[in-house]
Formats: structure tokens, C-alpha cells, sequence
């Protein structure tokens, strides 16, 4: 679907992309990275919109420096930033962009029925998208993508702006875009936990060069860790505490997860087999606690970035990591 060889973006003060070369195959793709890792550079280059300065790129087998016009036609392309106009409605905007992209009248109408429809738009759609929230304006952003009826979509931070539940179905929306529909995703998004659950393949960019590009399932190999988290009660005011010490005194190591988003309240343990979750439960029961979660930890972003990027970067993408790194969950 995408191949990129040594592509390279400079601007005059910063590196976009430094010599990334990455192959991308059909189904739903993640490209996850800090903010200004060059995710978004990427897409623009791959759509014929911005030129690499060093490099060749192709999309569908077209080369993105001579093939751009093709290269839209067959590709839909959702921006991160909202672009939308306030005083038209969804139905009308995405009508438009329908009849854009070559569809005829009916054939863009009938079009932007089902796709709105599919993205979860219905009654409001004939309401002029000012008054739209960030979750409905991302619908509407997703269905202009999609109403040309590409073979590749392009979405730029799809999530942004949106709360857990609007981001759950978000992703959902994504899945069955590839599912439904047949259509691969190329999807960014600087958390790499979300695409985890969304994206058959991952690919990792940090500060313009290729980190990482592997399986999903490689990708978040279960790691032998519990962590857990429990409530406080009367009798224990701090429960991670009490549940800490009852575990020392059951002969398990516990480590307090410093570092990692939530610490303070998380405990991680290592797992030997199934009797460690019963230890946990039966300790818990015991302490008359009650059990938030307790799930076997899956690689994080972070750890990505620790084992395979100490060979030394500048500062500004040390912070943007950081950011990355903070976000996640
Ligand atoms: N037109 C431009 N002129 C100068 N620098 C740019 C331009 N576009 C992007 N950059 C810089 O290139 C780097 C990569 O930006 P890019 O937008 O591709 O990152 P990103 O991974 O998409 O992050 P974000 O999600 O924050 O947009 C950043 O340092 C950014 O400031």
C-alpha cells in the first residue's frame, strides 16, 4: 500500500523525516509518535501535497512526486486540525466534497447518505456543523474521507480532542472502516495504547526516524507483570499500602510502578502462573479491599523508546517524547 526509501523532509530549522523507510501492507496501520515526530509530514508527502527533500515514497504503486493527483483519487485523507465550515450543514459539505471527487449528483447524495449514516450521523446532519461537538465534527471530517469510496484513508489524529467514550467509538468507527468496508487506514495518533486495540500493524516514528514497524501482536507481547490496583477502606485508609505489605508478608515482590502513569496507586507484580491471581484476590478478599483492576501489563510506548532510542537526540525531541510518554496509558 505505502513504501517509503531513505525519505527525507527538512524545513529550514528542523528535521521532519530523516531517512525513514518503511513498507506498509493492507489492513489498518497505526503511526504512532510524539507530537512533531513527523507523522503528520509524512501523510502530506505520501499525499503529493509537500515534496521530500531526500528519498522516493510510492502509495498504491504511484510515486508520490509525480503521481499526487492520482494518488488522491484513490485515497481519502482526514486532516487533524478542523477545517470544517461553520454555517453549512454535514450533509451539504460532504456532498460537495463527494461531487469534488468526481461523483455525480446523485451518486454523491446517495454517497453521502450512507457514509453519514455509517460514522453514527443522522438527524443532525441537516444542522449547520458551527454547532456540532468535537466528537460530530471528527464524524464529519471521517465521512468527507471516506465518501469517494477510496481504497486507502488517511487519518491524522482521529482522537484528538475527544473523551474516552468518544474515542472508543471512534476507533470502533476505524476498525469497520478496514472490516465493512475493505478500505486500509493509515492511522496517527501519539498514544500507542489506542492503536494497540485498533491496528493490525504498528509503526513507531521518533523525531523524524523509523523506531519501530512490527505486528501488533509482536508489537504487545503480554510481559509476565500483573499490575494491580485496589480501593482504601475504613479499616485500610491506604489500600495500595495494606495490599503491599500482605503481599510481602505472602513472600511476593511487589514494585510500586514509579514512572508509569497512575503510580502511586498501581502495584506490579511478577506473575508465576494462575496462582498469583488467585494470591491477589484471596489477599484483597482478606483485606476487605475491592479490586480496581488486574491486568497483565502489555509493552508501553515508553519502553520502546527507552530500549531502542538511547543512541542520543536533541533536546526538543527528548520533551516531545516525554509528552508522548505522559500521555499514555
Ligand atoms: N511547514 C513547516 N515549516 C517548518 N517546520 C515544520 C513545518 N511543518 C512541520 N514542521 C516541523 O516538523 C516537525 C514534524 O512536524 P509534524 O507536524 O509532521 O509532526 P507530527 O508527528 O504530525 O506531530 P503533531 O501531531 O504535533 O502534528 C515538527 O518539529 C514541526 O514543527
Amino acid at each position: 500500500m505505502i513504501a517509503t526509501e531513505s525519505l527525507s523532509k527538512r524545513f529550514p530549522r528542523v528535521t521532519a523525516l530523516d531517512r525513514l523507510s518503511v513498507d506498509v501492507g493492507p489492513g489498518v496501520t497505526g503511526l504512532v509518535g510524539a507530537n512533531g515526530a513527523g507523522k503528520s509530514t509524512l501523510i502530506k508527502i505520501l499525499l503529493g501535497l509537500s515534496p521530500a527533500t531526500e528519498g522516493r515514497a510510492e502509495v498504491l504503486g504511484l510515486d508520490v512526486a509525480t503521481k499526487g493527483a492520482a494518488i488522491r483519487e484513490r485515497v481519502g485523507y482526514m486532516p487533524e486540525h478542523d477545517c470544517l465550515p461553520p454555517d453549512v450543514s454535514a450533509t451539504e459539505f460532504v456532498v460537495h466534497m463527494a461531487r469534488m471527487s468526481g461523483l455525480p449528483p446523485t451518486a454523491a447524495r446517495e454517497r453521502t447518505a450512507d457514509t453519514l449514516r455509517h460514522v453514527g450521523l443522522y438527524e443532525e446532519r441537516y444542522r449547520p456543523i458551527g454547532g456540532y461537538s468535537t466528537g460530530m465534527k471528527q464524524r464529519v471530517k471521517l465521512a468527507q474521507a471516506l465518501v469517494h469510496d477510496p481504497q486507502l484513508v488517511f487519518l491524522d489524529e482521529p482522537t484528538n480532542g475527544l473523551d474516552p467514550v468518544g474515542r472508543d467509538e471512534m476507533l470502533g468507527l476505524i476498525r469497520r472502516i478496514h472490516t465493512d468496508f475493505g478500505i486500509s487506514v493509515l492511522v496517527t495518533s501519539h498514544l500507542l495504547g489506542e492503536l494497540e486495540r485498533t491496528c493490525d500493524h504498528v509503526v513507531v516514528v521518533d523525531g523524524g526516524k523509523l523506531l519501530r514497524s512490527s505486528s501488533t501482536r509482536d508489537f504487545t507481547q503480554s510481559t509476565t507483570t500483573i499490575a494491580i490496583e485496589v480501593t482504601d477502606s475504613d479499616e485500610h485508609p491506604d489500600g495500595t499500602q495494606a495490599m503491599r505489605e500482605a503481599l510481602h508478608a505472602r513472600g511476593v515482590t511487589v514494585d510500586s510502578g514509579s514512572g508509569l502513569p497512575g503510580a502511586g496507586h498501581i502495584l506490579l507484580l511478577t506473575a508465576a502462573g494462575e496462582d498469583t491471581y488467585d494470591l491477589v484476590r484471596d489477599t484483597v478478599a482478606d483485606l476487605g479491599l475491592g479490586l480496581v483492576r488486574m491486568e497483565q501489563r502489555r509493552h508501553h510506548i515508553s519502553e520502546v523508546f527507552t530500549t531502542d532510542t538511547d543512541t542520543g537526540t536533541d533536546t526538543d525531541t527528548d520533551e516531545q517524547r516525554k509528552e508522548a510518554v505522559g500521555h499514555g496509558s
